[in-house]
């Protein structure tokens, strides 16, 4: 089951991938958009950070397949990682897709909302598809239920291709996909955090803490009092 960081801030995604053994990284063009600086200094740097063998999703702007395997190309030849080219499940980027396959470059199909999407993507050689849980909450659908019914689909067909689940808001949209059989979620810095800080983990360590050092003093640790 992998966790990705949906993030290009490079702050973060340095401190989390020190205290915490992610599996990779997803931008999108909003995501890069935000860092108002070179979008290839910050995927390279994301690259270095995380090093050559976690994953690194970028997506492409392309409308047709002609330019989008271009840009697929030279993201791939630049970028020293182990990339994933975003695209979404357009015509023109089932063609690409097809295309990219022979290359042996990996894609991840975006902008994903239904399970026919999913299954055309997986048919056409995407490596993972990456449904929208929180947009298709949304409009009043169920986001939860289109990762369940992919998982179900790639089941029974036996096909390898992975479900990234994304946009995500809260925690609890992450609980129930991953109940849902997800091979892996995305998820922003905010959700990042909530998927492990609770209040009373914090209070139950600060209560250990002023116990033993009521008794063996300020700053005691195991081995050294
Ligand atoms: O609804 P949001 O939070 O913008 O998320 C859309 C998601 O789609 C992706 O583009 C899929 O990888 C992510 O980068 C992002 O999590």
């Amino acid at each position: 089951m992998n966790i990705l960081l949906d993030s290009a801030k490079v702050d973060f995604i340095t401190s989390a991938n020190e205290y915490y053994p992610i599996d990779g990284i997803t931008t999108n063009p909003t995501i890069l958009a935000k860092e108002k600086r070179p979008y290839i200094e910050i995927l390279q740097e994301i690259v270095s950070i995380i090093g050559s063998e976690k994953m690194l999703h970028v997506q492409v702007l392309s409308t047709n397949a002609k330019e989008i395997v271009k840009e697929a190309e030279y993201v791939s030849q630049i970028l020293n990682g182990n990339i994933y080219i975003k695209i979404p499940v357009v015509p023109e980027g089932f063609k690409a897709m097809m295309t990219l396959q022979k290359l042996n470059i990996k894609v991840t199909a975006t902008a994903v909302f239904t399970p026919q999407q999913a299954l055309m993507a997986a048919k056409a050689g995407a490596s993972f598809v990456a449904p929208y849980v929180n947009r298709i909450d949304n409009i009043s659908g169920d986001g939860v239920k289109v990762v369940a019914d992919i998982v179900k689909i790639f089941d029974t067909y036996h096909i390898k291709t992975q479900v990234l689940a994304a946009s995500f808001k809260n925690v609890e949209q992450v609980q129930k996909v991953c109940l849902a059989g997800t091979h892996g979620v995305t998820v922003s810095e905010d959700v990042f955090i909530n998927l492990y800080h609770h209040p009373l983990t914090e209070w139950s360590v600060n209560t250990f803490i002023e116990d033993w050092e009521s008794v063996y003093g300020k700053g005691a640790i195991l081995g050294e009092v």
